[in-house]
């Protein structure tokens, strides 16, 4: 009998370490077929290595070392850093390769819906509703356009006193706002002014909300277990529910206002209306789920929360360059003034570019591209997931690693442009001196889940820029030096990439 026991001990004893022995040959020889990355430690990876405030720099070293396609862990999770255009565009064309971190405490706040954290079919029908509706009320055209005019007559109301009283400005206090109204007006068909409180209330939130958001979640399982216990995801949670009530209350106005419009079939104001006609329709035929309550104020408060940072930051980062290259600016508003004299018969305001003035704008147009290529906002793109094991470039990517598109590192590479470190707005221009759009310049990032507001980003931008550098003069602040140049216009990166805090001047160009 003791034999027997003895026997049975040896055996599982034996099964256990062939079992951990398999495994151990196992993982090495996935990390075999797995693309070259440097080795961590257990537990963090590569973390400790990571520069923290540029950690794009960190990974534009490693691509240097490794290659265009390389591995790192980051915490507990697989990592594959895509270094060149033609990988992003060849791995996200692809769906296995378009899918999001899974992550408890996300979900405990997405309950699946939106677009930003959804895939698959639900993915694809939110999105594809979004942006069809959004077009067809004049996203990223004349709607749109008339909208930013009004905010831009506002801001230029607040910079003209302020340039007269020789007032710094925080350019960022300024172009949120007006960028924020543009898309709350498109979304909820609404604009907000300061005075509202519930709306003042709602952008304290969001603001607290970026800056507690936190990836570690995504990138420890373990973290991941026990974050929404933590004070932080309580503070999280407690903006969430400010930002999210606020945006539902909208919603149901809205609703109670398209109830009382006669006659019922009369065409969506905005994308909230569209989804509630898109609702009662869902639920005569027994859909409850498509449209429902929490699905449209998801996605809506995405729109807000990816529309208004990322197009204001990328205006604050143009004005700051143009105060910081001066001879640039000049040329911009060389180029602005002979577009004015030439057309002195408009029945426009002769001070107001419009769009159709865009294509005749080539070095302004340079300038801006330029910017957004100097600057990479998002520097390391978005964590894409592959939802199963797959190829790429005969490598094994497996389910569940996360794809990092390194856009700072195709927007610096010697491949594709002659000054990779300068500010050169030559690198859109061709012989001529014609605008030319560059394939490798790709903020919006590309494939199937592309930002679904370039073309709105880009038209305020240009609108805005263009305006503001026509009527004034932008110098640095008397808080930065022209000899600290290039450390201001090194910024941090967070989320995106943000200036550090500065003030600029402005004055009246007439
Ligand atoms: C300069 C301004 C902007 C920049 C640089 C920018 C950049 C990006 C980037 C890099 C992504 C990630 C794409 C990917 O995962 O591969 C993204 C996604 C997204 N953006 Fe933007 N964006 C801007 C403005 C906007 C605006 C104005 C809106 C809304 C009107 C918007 C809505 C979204 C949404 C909803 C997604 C998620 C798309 C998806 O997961 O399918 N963005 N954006």
């Amino acid at each position: 009998m003791i034999e027997e026991q003895n026997l049975l001990i040896k055996l599982i004893i034996l099964a256990i370490v062939c079992y951990i022995v398999w495994s151990i040959v196992g993982a090495f020889r996935r990390r075999a077929r797995l693309p070259p990355g440097p080795v961590g430690v257990p537990l963090l990876g590569y973390l400790p290595w990571i520069d923290r405030a540029n950690s794009h720099r960190t990974f534009c070293d490693l691509a240097n070392r490794y290659g265009d396609i390389f591995s790192i862990r980051m915490g507990g999770r697989t990592v594959i850093a895509l270094a060149s255009y033609e990988l992003i565009k060849e791995a996200f064309g692809q769906p296995v390769f378009s899918g999001r971190l899974p992550s408890r405490f996300v979900r405990r706040m997405t309950r699946g819906c939106g677009i930003l954290f959804t895939e698959g079919e639900k993915w694809s029908h939110q999105r594809n509703f979004s942006l069809r509706y959004l077009k067809s009320i004049g996203f990223a055209r004349s709607e749109s356009a008339r909208q930013i005019s009004d905010e831009l007559a506002g801001m230029m109301v607040k910079l003209d006193s302020m340039a007269a009283a020789g007032q710094p400005v925080t350019t960022i206090d300024l172009l949120t706002p007006a960028v924020n109204s543009v898309i709350s007006k498109l979304t909820l068909g609404k604009v907000y002014r300061d005075d509202d409180e519930n709306y003042r209330d709602y952008l304290k939130a969001f603001d607290e909300y970026t800056k507690l958001m936190n990836p570690l979640p995504m990138l420890f399982p373990f973290i991941d277990y026990i974050f929404h216990w933590t004070k932080t995801a309580k503070e999280i949670q407690t903006r969430f529910d400010i930002m999210f009530q606020f945006v539902q209350g909208e919603v149901l106005k809205r609703r109670q206002l398209l109830n009382c419009q006669q006659p019922k079939s009369s065409p969506a104001e905005c994308l909230t209306d569209a989804y509630n006609l898109a609702k009662v329709q869902a639920e005569s035929a027994g859909d409850f789920e498509t449209y429902s309550d929490f699905q449209i104020v998801r996605v809506c408060m995405e729109l807000f929360f990816g529309g208004t940072a990322t197009t204001a930051r990328s205006l604050e980062w143009l004005l700051l360059y143009m105060a910081a290259y001066p001879d640039e600016q000049s040329k911009v508003q060389q180029e602005l003034d002979q577009l004015i004299h030439r057309n002195p018969d408009t029945n426009k305001s002769a001070e107001e570019i419009c769009l159709d003035d865009r294509d005749s704008l080539h070095y302004t147009q340079a300038v801006i591209d330029e910017c957004y290529r100097r600057v990479s906002l998002s520097s390391n793109g978005t964590f894409h997931r592959a939802t199963r094991d797959a190829e790429l470039r005969g490598y094994l990517i497996p389910k569940d690693a996360a794809l990092m598109p390194l856009a700072y590192a195709v927007h610096h590479s010697e491949r594709h442009w002659s000054h990779p470190q300068g500010f050169y707005p030559g690198h859109f221009l061709d012989n001529d001196g014609r605008y030319q759009p560059s394939r490798y310049l790709i903020p919006f990032m590309i494939g199937r889940r592309a930002c679904l507001g370039e073309g709105l980003a880009r038209q305020e931008i240009f609108l805005i820029f263009a305006n503001l550098m026509r009527r004034y003069r932008v110098e640095l602040g008397s808080d930065c030096c022209y000899g600290d140049r290039e450390k201001l216009l090194e910024g941090r990166l967070s989320l995106i990439r943000v200036p550090e805090k500065h003030t600029l001047r402005f004055s009246r160009r007439f």
